[in-house]
């Protein structure tokens, strides 16, 4: 089995192909973009997803087959278009010049997957099988959707905040660990859920943090 190591890209500004331009396409282009990539994609004919963002110049698009140089030129390469042998064979060629592939249509002719996600602001969730049942993950994903209500975005936009004052204010690395610890024991996330909270001044976060770091 495939032990993958999970983790979470900042994609600004790099660029990424993608080869084919269909209806799976469209989702990585969608999710490739959100997460700021640089995108190229090569295929003859594309679908509506891919031509809105092109026509948005969300995308540069080249109308043809793709070729096996063209993998040579990018680090991250999706293989999507529906020729399957194609898919592999420049995926082949991306891995010998030691790029990131995803194969869409046989994921261990690549180096990487993507999982299925819930987002709720800066908290990700998300749920693989490692390839095993893509629709497994996804129904997962439906029932951590239920568990994880719209409270989790204030919430964790609330943590970043407290950190960054934190880590602004505090010098110590054991006082710094020990406020982000209580940070996580309040009822603040209750609050959120009641409808009570109201969201901390500056002031309230400054007392906050020279309350709590004396203990
Ligand atoms: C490896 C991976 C690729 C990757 O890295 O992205 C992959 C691979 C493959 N998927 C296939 C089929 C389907 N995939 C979906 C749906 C999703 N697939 C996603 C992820 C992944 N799919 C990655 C592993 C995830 C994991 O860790 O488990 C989701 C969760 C997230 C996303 O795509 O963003 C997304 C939910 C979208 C949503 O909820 O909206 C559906 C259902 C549908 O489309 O509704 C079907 C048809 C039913 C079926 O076949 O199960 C096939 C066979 C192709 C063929 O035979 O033609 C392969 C190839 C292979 O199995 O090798
Ligand atoms: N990862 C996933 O979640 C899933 C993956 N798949 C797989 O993904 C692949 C694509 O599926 P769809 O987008 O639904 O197919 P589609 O038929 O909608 O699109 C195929 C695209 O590939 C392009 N293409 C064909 N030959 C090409 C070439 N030589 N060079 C560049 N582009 C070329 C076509 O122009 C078209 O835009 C299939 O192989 C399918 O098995 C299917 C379902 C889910």
């Amino acid at each position: 089995m495939t032990e993958y190591m999970p983790i979470m890209m900042d994609l600004r500004g790099m660029r990424v192909l993608l080869v084919g331009g269909g209806k799976i396409a469209g989702r990585k282009a969608n999710q490739l973009l959100a997460a700021g990539a640089k995108l190229t994609v090569i295929s003859p004919e594309i679908g509506d997803e891919i031509r809105t963002l092109e026509q948005s110049g969300q995308l540069e698009r080249i109308a043809r087959e793709a070729r096996m140089e063209d993998a040579e030129n990018y680090r991250i390469v999706y293989a999507a278009s529906g020729d399957e042998a194609l898919n592999e064979r420049i995926a082949e060629a991306a891995r010998r010049s030691g790029a990131l592939v995803n194969v869409a249509s046989r994921a261990q002719a690549g180096n990487f997957i993507h999982p299925a996600v819930l987002r709720r602001g800066r908290l990700v969730v998300t749920v693989s099988t490692s390839g095993a049942g893509p629709s497994a993950a996804s129904a997962l994903i439906r029932e951590l959707d239920e568990r994880f209500g719209r409270e989790y975005e204030t919430y964790a936009e609330f943590l970043y905040v407290m950190r960054q004052k934190i880590r602004d204010s505090v010098s110590e690395p054991e006082v710094r660990h020990r406020l982000m610890r209580k940070l996580t024991e309040t009822d603040i996330l209750d609050h959120i859920r009641q409808e009570t909270f109201v969201p901390w001044s500056e002031r309230r976060m400054v007392e906050w943090i020279e309350t709590e770091r004396e203990e």
